[in-house]
């Protein structure tokens, strides 16, 4: 029998699609999933794809049926699972054969990997891969993290099951070892802000001007036509129009508010704090998954505060202070998610390419959008610019929006609706153009208590205050 280009381990969601993607590019490829049954279901539902398919049973018949040497991706449940299966997979590759997991991993864990193989004869590939269960089938975004030698023995079998957008492939290697999964955890990071702010826009309107769930996917229909044009729009206004198929009313009415999470939001807050980068409307759409979460204390705590009093004005002007809010607010979080990147980039020795991020994010990946495309643009004018907003192009929109997403959170604040990424996305502005702000007080506070010291505006040498043992000075 022909022997396969390529290996996939996992045929879940993710796998199963990203193993017909490949073999509908013209690649043979062999699968192998833990639960052999679900091997079998696979392949029996590949149809006209099954000529290039080989499904095996075990390790033994999953490595014979590819050529050496082999690249294998791993598809699997994230963290231990993935060194499990390294660690069973590892006594039958020979030299030469490359690992790639292409799942949602810890880039730290990615790091270690790539190490643990290094100088092995083995190589080891970090790779993220966006685009849900549509894009796994018919094209993902795809952030590679390696050797620029092992990228390049895959790179047509990646680039040609990858979206495109413009007849650019949105799949490029990105850096050494954790690079790619890095970078695919701030997009997730960022995918949680997006989701968060809309989620709260949709709030102001179901809670403070009383819109049906109908009224507002059409009101996000005809956003998507303009600026805020995006996947996360698109799918939401079609949520929104769902009717339960189990019930009378709107399907979103129906679901519990309590919004799950798998851990790459909580990874990006965290390498952002690591890195003294701020990512605060990142952290607030984590911490509003958290608190989703906490549905009892919610649900006691309304009973003891009430619910929120107030309305919003969600007709003319008011609708478009909305979408105008949204659209500043996501600027504010796509700002923090590449300064994050950034920073990174320096601490780890990478040199993340940002116009290169921006534009394989264009198609494919949840966070797809037009807007992607004006940082791209904005990007490649100015691609080691410390804030996106500091771009001539991007800061003329937040000066022209910054007034709306003002009035949003003021009314949210009066009306008693939560808003904490808007207001994240607010306060992050207002702190970041203030070139005189309020931390000389903390440092003599800090001074005062501690003798930690603080430099003087006017250069004299003299770092304390005349308290404590700074009297001496
Ligand atoms: N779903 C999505 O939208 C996206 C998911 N991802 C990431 O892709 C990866 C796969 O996700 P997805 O396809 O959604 O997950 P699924 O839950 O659909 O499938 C999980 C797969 O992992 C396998 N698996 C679980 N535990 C083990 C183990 N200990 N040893 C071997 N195999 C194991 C399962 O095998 P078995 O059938 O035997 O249980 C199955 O093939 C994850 O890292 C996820 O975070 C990335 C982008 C998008
Ligand atoms: O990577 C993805 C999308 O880009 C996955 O769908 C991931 O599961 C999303 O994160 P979470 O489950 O925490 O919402």
């Amino acid at each position: 029998m022909e022997k396969a280009e390529i290996g996939l381990i996992g045929l879940g969601v993710m796998g199963a699609n990203l193993a017909l993607n490949i073999a509908e590019k013209g690649n043979r490829i062999a699968v192998f999933n833990r639960t052999t049954e679900k091997t079998d279901e696979f392949f029996a539902e590949a149809g006209a794809l099954a000529d290039r398919i080989i499904p095996c049973h075990t390790m033994e018949e999953f490595i014979d049926a590819i050529r050496p040497p082999r690249p294998i991706i791993i598809m699997i449940k994230a963290g231990q699972p993935v060194d499990d299966q390294i660690q069973h997979l590892r006594p039958y590759l020979t030299n030469g054969d490359i690992v790639i997991d292409a799942g949602n991993a810890n880039f730290h864990d990615t790091r270690r990997r790539f190490k643990e193989l290094d100088g092995t004869g083995l190589t080891f590939i970090g790779m993220g891969v966006s685009g849900g269960e549509e894009g796994a089938r018919h094209g993902p975004s795809i952030m590679v993290g390696g050797t620029p030698e092992s990228y390049a023995r895959v790179e047509k079998v990646l680039t040609s099951i990858s979206a495109k957008f413009n007849n650019e492939d949105c799949c490029a290697w990105l850096g050494a070892d954790g690079a790619g999964h890095f970078v695919k955890t701030i997009h997730n990071g960022i995918e949680y802000a997006d989701m968060q702010m809309i989620g709260e826009i949709y709030g102001l309107l179901r809670d403070g001007a009383g819109k049906s769930a109908s009224e507002i996917g059409n009101i996000f229909g005809g956003w998507n036509k303009g600026r805020l044009n995006s996947y996360l729009i698109e799918i939401s206004e079609k949520v929104l129009a769902a009717r339960d198929p189990h019930g009378d009313g709107p399907m979103v009415d129906m679901i519990l508010d309590q919004a799950g999470q798998k851990g790459t939001g909580k990874w990006s807050v965290i390498e952002a704090q690591q890195l003294s980068v701020p990512a605060t409307a990142i952290e607030a759409a984590v911490a509003a998954r958290v608190l989703s979460s906490m549905k009892s204390q919610r649900v006691a705590a309304e009973k003891i505060f009430g619910s929120a009093p107030g309305k919003i004005d969600a007709s003319g002007a008011g609708l478009n202070d909305l979408e105008l809010a949204l659209f500043a607010a996501k600027i504010g979080a796509y700002a923090q998610g590449f300064a994050v990147m950034s920073e990174a980039s320096k601490e780890f020795g990478w040199s993340l390419p940002m116009p290169v991020i921006a534009k394989i994010w264009r198609a494919g990946c949840i966070i797809r959008s037009q807007f992607l495309d004006e940082i791209t643009t904005a990007f490649t004018a100015m691609p080691d610019v410390e804030n996106l907003i500091m771009t001539p192009a991007f800061s003329a929109m937040v000066k022209e929006a910054l007034p709306s997403l003002r009035r949003v959170v003021a009314a949210a604040v009066t009306a008693g609706l939560p808003v904490p990424a808007l207001s994240s996305a607010l306060s992050y502005f207002d702190s970041y153009r203030q070139a005189r702000g309020t931390a000389n007080l903390i440092q003599a506070q800090r001074d005062f208590f501690g003798a930690h010291g603080f430099d003087r505006l006017d250069g004299k040498d003299f770092h304390h205050g005349p308290w404590g043992s700074g009297l001496n000075e």
